[in-house]
């Protein structure tokens, strides 16, 4: 269990609460401090009682509904106003009343803000921020201070800045954070900032980067090489604008770099899973190319990198992806080598035996296919079935004789298609016809009506995404289509391509192979 000598705080519920687009229920943040609590973080920060209805509600519920095994609760809220005690400001209450055994109050510390967005006095600042911090610990509360608008204050004023820190630690702060609130500062400006500051006041200082310049990540980790002991970051980057620090790019640097132990035991595996399911609370597509837990992470396309990983995969990684919960995947497509497909082909568990010859013609035959507008990278399943044909066993549950659709505009202005396959199955010649709402529907209907009878287990096959696109000229004369379609028989998915002069060929080549996959996949003898 890692001791308070160093604070991992996550402020997702708060801040990152604060990204255009994201809009949590109270039952959305409880499931997503579970999962936080999981990941293993010292604090969660679940928003602001008293701003809002909803944040209230949820520090009631928290205190009820969450077993918080590793993190402590805490909430956010401002110093008192200008001109009032803090134990008579009523937000001051609602974090006193919040239940939460520790307060993050935001106070100004840049001269600027106090006189032109507080519209007080420097040293009334001071006074609110003293009183509250007082305040709140007296009411047994820990209290962390962040100062919004730190580097910039500080470089405008930095005694000002440094009183600030020192006013909040005398009164009581465990923790003063320095806030890059407009995320303009850079490794540099936030190494001699806190490096500064810790000199100037002995206080235990934190860092709170917004990702303005891009440099959320690296400013936090500047900090931390500052003396900084209390990073905060939200899951996936959520925050305000374009973002803050991202909790699973710090931590794991922390963990595996700085060889620092900031999580519990065993947890730092559990962050691919923790990150892709707090996207889904979000309801925000997890990032494919977020650095560790992105999809791409670990997601290998050229083929000199494929034969340097298959010698050994640390050559072209930085860590090993399981140690976050990733995988690798090697990719194939026009940029693959013999050693992408033999790695590719091991990933799909068809043995290739290391036959250069097959492992050749794998990667002409991918080239020219691609170059023709196919694309394999995306289409597991259509490369696998290339590969048993290039083994010289090819995958047959049926040949095709012919298919045709027709589309009908119906009077009433509705439309029908129809369509009519013909194949071969088992010696026996099937003609099938199926009706749909457009032509690829009619004619997933059709084949499945012409094969159901033979292969039963085909009717736990489903459809569950198509997409095409038109690419211009890929051939170098007219433009293709493309058609990629992902099926799922309950157990799992596979994506399979097609490419045609027009969009109803590429369907039917796209469609046939992810039936025939499909059959593979449960397991038939071919006939
Ligand atoms: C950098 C950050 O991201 S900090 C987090 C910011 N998060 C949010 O603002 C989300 C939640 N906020 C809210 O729901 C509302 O803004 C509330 C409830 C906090 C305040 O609402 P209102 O009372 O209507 O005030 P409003 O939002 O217009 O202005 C904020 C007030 O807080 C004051 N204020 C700003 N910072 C501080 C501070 N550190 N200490 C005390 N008061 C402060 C402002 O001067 C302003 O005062 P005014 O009402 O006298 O003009
Ligand atoms: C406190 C905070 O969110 C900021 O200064 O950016």
């Amino acid at each position: 269990m890692p001791d308070d000598s160093f604070h991992v705080f996550d402020t997702t519920l708060r801040d990152g609460a604060q990204r255009e687009g994201v809009n949590l229920t109270v039952a959305d943040k409880l499931a997503a401090a579970k999962l936080l609590d999981e990941f293993g973080v010292g604090f969660i920060e679940g928003g602001w009682p008293g701003a809002n209805p909803k944040d209230t509600e949820f520090f009631q519920r928290a205190s009820q509904e969450l077993a918080l095994k590793h993190a402590q609760l805490t909430a956010f809220g401002a110093t008192r106003r200008p001109g009032v005690r803090a134990a008579d400001d009523p937000q001051v209450a609602a974090l006193r009343e919040s239940g939460a055994p520790v307060v993050t109050l935001v106070a100004k510390s840049d001269g600027r803000h106090v006189e032109r967005a507080l519209r007080t006095t420097r040293a009334e600042n001071l006074e609110m921020i003293a009183d509250t911090v007082a305040h709140l610990r007296e009411h047994g509360q820990r209290v962390f201070l962040d100062c919004e608008h730190f580097f910039d204050g500080y470089n405008h004023d930095p005694d000002y800045a440094a009183s600030v820190v020192r006013t909040a630690t005398e009164a009581g702060a465990d923790v003063v954070v320095l806030c890059d609130t407009n995320g303009g500062m850079l490794p540099a400006d936030i190494t001699r900032i806190v490096t500064e500051v810790a000199e100037r006041t002995g206080a235990r200082l934190g860092i709170h980067a917004q990702d303005d310049s891009g440099c959320a990540v690296a400013n936090t980790l500047a900090a931390v090489d500052a003396g900084a002991t209390h990073v905060q970051c939200t899951a996936n980057g959520y925050g305000e604008r374009v973002g803050n620090a991202n909790l699973f790019s710090v931590v794991p640097a922390l963990e595996l770099k700085y060889g620092r132990a900031v999580l519990p035991e065993g947890c730092l595996s559990e962050m691919t899973r923790v990150s892709q399911a707090i996207a889904e609370i979000v309801n925000i597509a997890p990032a494919t190319h977020q650095p560790y837990v992105g999809v791409s992470a670990f997601a290998h396309k050229a083929g000199l990198h494929a034969s340097a990983i298959k010698v050994d995969p640390d050559l072209y990684q930085h860590i090993d992806p399981a140690r976050v919960g990733n995988d690798m995947r090697m990719l194939v497509s026009d940029m693959a080598g013999r050693a992408s497909i033999e790695l590719k082909a091991r990933e799909l568990g068809v043995d290739l035996g290391g036959d250069r010859d097959v492992l050749g013609r794998v990667v002409e035959r991918v080239k020219a296919m691609e170059r023709s507008g196919y694309s394999f990278e995306a289409a597991d399943a259509s490369l696998e079935l290339l590969l048993c044909e290039e083994l010289g066993r090819p995958v047959r549950y049926f040949e095709v004789e012919s298919w045709r659709t027709i589309s009908e505009r119906r009077p009433d202005g509705g439309s029908v298609s129809e369509a009519t396959v013909k194949l071969h199955v088992k010696g026996e010649r099937v003609i099938a016809t199926g009706e749909g709402n457009g032509p690829v529907n009619a004619l997933d209907r059709a084949l499945r009506s012409a094969l159901e009878g033979v292969y039963a287990a085909l009717a736990s096959l489903e459809l569950v995404d198509y997409k095409v696109r038109i690419l211009e000229g890929a051939t170098g004369t007219h433009a293709v289509t493309r058609v990629l379609i992902d099926s799922s028989d309950g157990k799992g998915e596979w994506t399979t391509v097609g490419v045609g002069e027009n969009v109803i060929d590429a369907s039917w080549i796209a469609l046939e192979s992810a039936v025939t996959y499909g059959l593979l996949r449960q397991g038939y003898t071919q006939p």
